[in-house]
């Protein structure tokens, strides 16, 4: 094995333009650490693990992800158990949000960076091979000396990449090992096994997405097809193309000489299925199983052909598995009706380019939806929120649309691009919309209609492509009537609205709560019943930062209702005893209204079954049928 020195030696050589026998792969990285990154081949860097407060947010954002993915990776980590792997999810920004290893490593493991919370960005930590699979979208192993730092030459790793089912990447899966053989090639069958299971996991995303659509399977074997399929795609009512593994994208584009795709959705997301292969969608019926495989035979518009199962649209049986659930938006709902509706409207708004208006009371997580929204979307460029009531209005016109050099006293050298332009090619997010000032109203319709901005002093429009969202808390019709917003301007903003819950009426309280709690802590019956009866003036906000507070002052234990903050505990209407009394009445009393049917009454009530039944045992309540048995 290499040598520090010879390591560092072979990258300079590389740096230098020499000849080198490395993957072409390989090579790339190296580039772009030394030319893009500007890493220095000398100076070796431990593994970098986020700090739990960013691994919680990382976690929350990945929370669908994981869940799909837990089951594939489970199961290869069976079929690899005893030979020294470890299996890391990381999501689209190379921090591993989920992570299996032998506990009896953990120190090592932990030290070379295999552990939940490590970043693998090239950026980050050099060549390696979530980073590389981040950046190529290939599966990829980088085995020993390819790292480029050297503290990670030791390890070997193969990486794959999972694909949302809107063509975005969305995570890595990653295997890797502290010590291995010396040969690359031992890895091969490792890399085999991790891309299989990331293919596995972008068809379970599709499945539970699409539940409601037809979904087309593709093989290239007919022995194949039913078991385990090499791709797959789910049509509309109208035969357009809704979702799609990466796989199957591929073969869709290849299959008419497409080439490989490039961006997100490649060009196969909203187009129609026969425009690639002679399939029409009243053929569906006879691709089901209803018929032999061999028999399903299909032939593409580029001449070839591939073997198709038709699965029929499943009934929807409740609104959260009809929602995406890989997808950030799918994150925001433990299954309000209210929500879920904003999120099906907010998924079919994400593919246009329409402006949205989000509404809802301060804190009820309007920038979070926004967020999700452009996420969804995958566009090429940034998030860019905006507060108009924070930014004073001598500044504001500024901030926005930047300006030409010299355009005023105290202008900045250089000129300066003005947020709209910084959000070009991806998302302008303008919160308190309702505080633009009127002058500035007239100037961002301007935007909006003819997608040029005009920076201060400037004579010349510069050409924007960017979707604007924007949120207010107040009603933005009424101040249209008090003359205080451009009647255009409101029409403009608001041909797609989305109104987003009070936390206060949403039915998912208790997920959220239990999503929203620091890790590994517990919220006792007091506090559980003090959280319901608060009327949460501050929404989702105030939820956070009531846990938080009550987690620091609970110590180790379950959080109960004197470790909640004092203004939620004066804002309840009935001292916590009362409330549980309340609350036990309103038990046994839709309990009764529902025919003693657990579920319903969970539904009924926002809570699970596993607390309807613990509260009806804890009460002594017995359905009527088994009283005297
Ligand atoms: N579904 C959710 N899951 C977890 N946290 C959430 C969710 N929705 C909102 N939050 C959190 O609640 C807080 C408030 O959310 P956000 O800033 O999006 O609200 P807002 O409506 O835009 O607030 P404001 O009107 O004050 O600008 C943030 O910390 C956000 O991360």
């Amino acid at each position: 094995m290499a040598t520090g020195i010879d390591h560092i030696r072979e990258l300079e050589s590389v740096a230098l333009g020499a000849p080198s026998r490395r993957d072409a792969v390989v090579l790339g990285s190296w580039r772009r650490c030394l030319d893009d990154y500007r890493l220095d081949p000398a100076r070796a860097c431990e593994a970098y693990i986020v700090p739990r407060s960013r691994l919680r947010e990382h976690r929350e954002r990945a929370e669908g992800l994981i869940r799909t993915a837990r089951g594939g990776i489970e199961t290869l980590h069976q079929q690899l158990a005893g030979l020294g792997y470890v299996l890391l999810l990381s999501d689209d920004r190379g921090v591993t949000v989920d992570f299996i290893g032998d506990p009896a490593f953990d120190g090592a493991l932990q030290k070379a960076g295999l552990y939940l919370g490590s970043e693998w960005s090239e950026r980050r930590a050099g060549t390696c091979a979530v980073g590389a699979c981040l950046v190529t979208g290939e599966p990829l192993t980088i085995h020993q000396s390819d790292h480029f730092d050297v503290t990670h030459v030791p390890l070997t790793c193969s990486a794959a990449p999972i694909y949302d089912s809107l063509g975005n990447l969305a995570a890595v899966l990653d295997v890797s090992a502290l010590r291995s053989a010396e040969a690359k090639t031992s890895q091969n069958l490792v890399l085999h096994m991790v891309s299989a299971t990331a293919r596995r996991i972008e068809l379970a995303t599709l499945m539970a997405q699409a539940r409601g659509e037809w979904v087309i399977r593709f093989s290239r074997s007919p022995e194949f097809i039913e078991v385990d399929p090499d791709g797959a795609v789910a049509v509309d009512g109208s035969g357009c193309i809704t979702a799609t593994t990466h796989l199957a994208q591929r073969m869709l584009c290849e299959a008419v000489g497409q080439g490989a795709p490039g961006a997100a959705g490649g060009g196969v997301i909203g187009r129609r299925l026969s425009d690639f292969l002679d399939v029409d969608p009243d053929d569906l019926p006879s691709l089901t199983r209803s018929r032999a495989a061999r028999d399903r035979l299909v032939l593409t518009r580029g001449g070839g052909a591939v073997f198709a199962h038709a699965i029929a649209p499943q009934p929807v049986v409740s609104a959260p598995q009809r929602r995406p659930v890989a997808s950030p938006l799918a994150e925001l709902s433990g299954g309000d009706a209210v929500m879920d509706a904003a999120i099906d409207k907010a998924f079919k708004l994400s593919r246009t380019d329409l402006p949205i208006l989000i509404c809802g009371e301060t804190g009820s997580g309007k920038e979070r939806m926004a967020r999700a929204i452009h996420e969804c979307r995958g566009r090429r460029g940034r998030f860019v929120a905006v507060n108009c009531a924070a930014i004073p209005e001598s500044l504001i016109e500024n901030e926005l649309f930047g300006h030409v050099p010299g355009a005023f006293t105290g202008a900045v050298g250089g000129g300066h691009k003005g947020l709209i332009r910084e959000a070009d090619g991806g998302t302008l997010f303008l919160d308190e919309i309702g505080d633009m000032p009127l002058a500035l109203q007239a100037r961002l319709l301007r935007v909006i209609a003819e997608r040029e901005v005009v920076p201060v002093g400037g004579a010349r429009p510069v050409p924007v492509d960017l979707r604007i969202v924007s949120a207010t808390h107040r009603d933005l019709a009424d101040l249209v009537r008090q003359g205080r917003f451009r009647e255009d301007l409101y029409y403009r903003l608001s041909g797609a609205e989305l109104a987003l819950p009070a936390l206060r009426a949403r039915s998912d309280f208790e997920w959220l709560v239990r999503r929203l709690l620091p890790a590994g802590r517990v919220v006792g019956e007091s506090a559980r019943l003090a959280l319901i009866r608060h009327d949460w003036p501050g929404n989702i906000r105030e939820l956070v930062n009531a846990l938080q507070f009550a987690a620091a002052m609970a110590g180790d234990g379950a959080i109960e209702a004197a470790d909640l903050p004092e203004t939620v505990l004066a804002r309840r209407a009935v001292p916590v005893a009362a409330a549980a009394e309340d609350a036990d009445d309103e038990l046994a009393a839709v309990l009764a209204a529902c025919g003693w049917n657990v579920s319903q009454v969970a539904r009924r009530l926002g809570v699970d079954r596993t607390t309807v039944h613990r509260r009806m045992k804890r009460l002594g309540l017995v359905p009527p049928n088994r009283r005297h048995t």
